[in-house]
C-alpha cells in the first residue's frame, strides 16, 4: 500500500516481479549503469533503456510518446545533468533548467501512464550549507544552500517535492533517495567538469605517466566529504524499490568522511604517484562538510559494504582498463 506519511513500508513486491518492465533512465551514466548491473545480477529480465540521443528526456512530447508506447511498470530516474563544483558553478542555467525539465517530464508521464512505482534520485547538496552534522532528512529547507550548487539543489528539491505532491494528491508510489558523493566505474573523468575523485585519479595517473613532480589540487584541502561506491548505491536503490514506500526522502551514505587532503593522499597512493601536492586556493571549497545521517536507511535494514580503499583500487583498475587502454 502506498503511504502518505512515511510510517508504512512496502514489503517485497518489487523483487518478486523479475519480468516486470523497468525503465532505468540514464543507464550509461555512473549510477544508471550500476543499477542496470545490479538488476541484471538479481535476475530482472525486462529492462527498457534509451540513450540520450535515442530519447531526449528534456522533450516533453518525446517522453510522453515513450511512456505511451513502452508502458513501463517501474521507473528508476538516474538521468540528470551532473557535474562537480566547477561545472555547477559555471553552468547554473543548465543545472537548474535541464534537471527541472527531465524530472518533471519523467515523473509526470510515469504517473499518467500507470507506472506502479518510481524512484527519484537527488543528492546531499539539497541540504543547507551549515546543516547539523550528520545531516538528518529533516534538515531539508531549514537554511540557505551552498552557493556553488544551489541551482542544481533547487531542481533536486523540486523533484523530492514533486514525488511527495503526487503521492499526496494521487496516492502514487513515488519515492526519493538522496545519495552522498559517489564514485566507481563509468564515472566522468573530465579534467574540469567532473567530481573530485575521478578528477584526481586522472590527474595523478597522467602526472605519473609524464613523470611530473607535482599535482595541483583545488581549494584548501580542508572540506570534508563522504564517499559511497556506486555499486553500494545501486544495491540501496533496489532495496528501496522493494522495501520503502514512504513520503520522506531517504539519505544514502557510507557514514565515512575524509578531508579532501586525505582523499588526495589516498588516491595518490592507489595510483602510485610519488610527487607532491600543490593547493590551488583560488578554486572554491564548496560546503565545508556534508556527512549524511543514514540511520533511517540502516533501520530499514540496509548498510553499505565497500570500503573507500577497496573502492578506489577497483575504480583505478577499471580506469586503466577502460579509459587508459582504450585511448592507446
Ligand atoms: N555522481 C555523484 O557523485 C552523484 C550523483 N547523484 C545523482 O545520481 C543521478 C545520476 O548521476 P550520475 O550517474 O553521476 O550522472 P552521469 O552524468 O554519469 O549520467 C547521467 C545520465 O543521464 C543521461 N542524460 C543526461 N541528460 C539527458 C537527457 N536530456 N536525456 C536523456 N538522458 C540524459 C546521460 O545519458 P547519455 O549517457 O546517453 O548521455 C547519462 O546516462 C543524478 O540524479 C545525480 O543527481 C547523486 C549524488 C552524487
Ligand atoms: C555530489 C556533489 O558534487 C558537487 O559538490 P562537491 O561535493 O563540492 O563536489 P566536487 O567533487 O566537485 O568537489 C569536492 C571538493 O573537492 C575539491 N577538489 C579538489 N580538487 C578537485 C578537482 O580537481 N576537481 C573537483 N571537482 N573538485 C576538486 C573541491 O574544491 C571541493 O572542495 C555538487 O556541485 C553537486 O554536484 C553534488 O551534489
Amino acid at each position: 500500500m502506498a503511504d502518505n506519511t512515511g510510517s508504512e513500508m512496502k514489503s517485497g513486491s518489487f523483487m518478486l516481479e523479475k519480468s516486470a518492465k523497468i525503465f532505468v533512465a540514464g543507464h550509461r551514466g555512473l549510477v544508471g549503469s550500476a543499477i542496470v548491473r545490479k538488476l541484471q545480477d538479481q535476475g530482472f529480465t525486462n529492462l527498457v533503456l534509451r540513450t540520450h540521443s535515442e530519447l531526449d528526456l528534456t522533450s516533453q512530447s518525446d517522453v510522453e510518446s515513450f511512456f505511451a508506447t513502452e508502458k513501463p511498470v517501474y521507473v528508476i530516474l538516474a538521468a540528470a545533468k551532473v557535474g562537480g563544483i566547477h561545472a555547477n558553478n559555471t553552468y547554473p542555467a543548465d543545472f537548474i533548467g535541464v534537471n527541472l525539465q527531465i524530472q518533471t517530464n519523467v515523473i509526470h508521464s510515469a504517473y499518467t501512464h500507470g507506472v506502479k512505482k518510481l524512484l527519484f534520485l537527488g543528492s546531499s547538496c539539497i541540504y543547507p550549507k551549515f546543516a547539523p552534522q550528520p545531516i538528518p532528512e529533516s534538515a531539508l529547507l531549514t537554511g540557505p544552500l551552498e552557493p556553488t550548487n544551489e541551482w542544481y539543489a533547487i531542481a533536486k528539491i523540486a523533484g523530492i517535492k514533486m514525488c511527495q505532491a503526487y503521492r499526496l494528491q494521487h496516492q502514487w508510489d513515488a519515492i526519493s533517495g538522496m545519495p552522498t558523493n559517489l564514485y566507481g566505474q563509468n564515472d566522468n573523468f573530465h579534467p574540469e567538469n567532473s567530481h573530485v575523485l575521478p578528477a584526481l585519479m586522472r590527474r595523478f595517473h597522467e602526472a605519473k605517466a609524464n613523470n611530473a613532480d607535482e599535482v595541483v589540487v583545488w581549494g584548501s584541502g580542508s572540506p570534508l566529504r563522504e564517499f559511497l561506491h556506486v555499486d553500494d548505491l545501486a544495491d540501496a536503490c533496489v532495496f528501496l524499490m522493494d522495501q520503502y514506500s514512504g513520503f520522506e526522502h531517504v539519505n544514502v551514505g557510507s557514514g565515512v568522511e575524509v578531508t579532501i587532503k586525505e582523499l588526495a593522499e589516498l588516491v595518490k597512493e592507489v595510483v602510485g604517484f610519488k610527487g607532491k601536492l600543490v593547493w590551488d586556493t583560488t578554486k572554491p571549497d564548496g560546503t565545508p562538510r556534508k556527512l549524511m545521517d543514514s540511520s533511517k536507511l540502516a533501520s530499514l535494514g540496509w548498510t553499505p559494504k565497500i570500503s573507500l580503499k577497496d573502492g578506489l583500487s577497483q575504480t583505478y583498475e577499471w580506469y586503466l582498463e577502460n579509459v587508459v587502454q582504450k585511448k592507446q
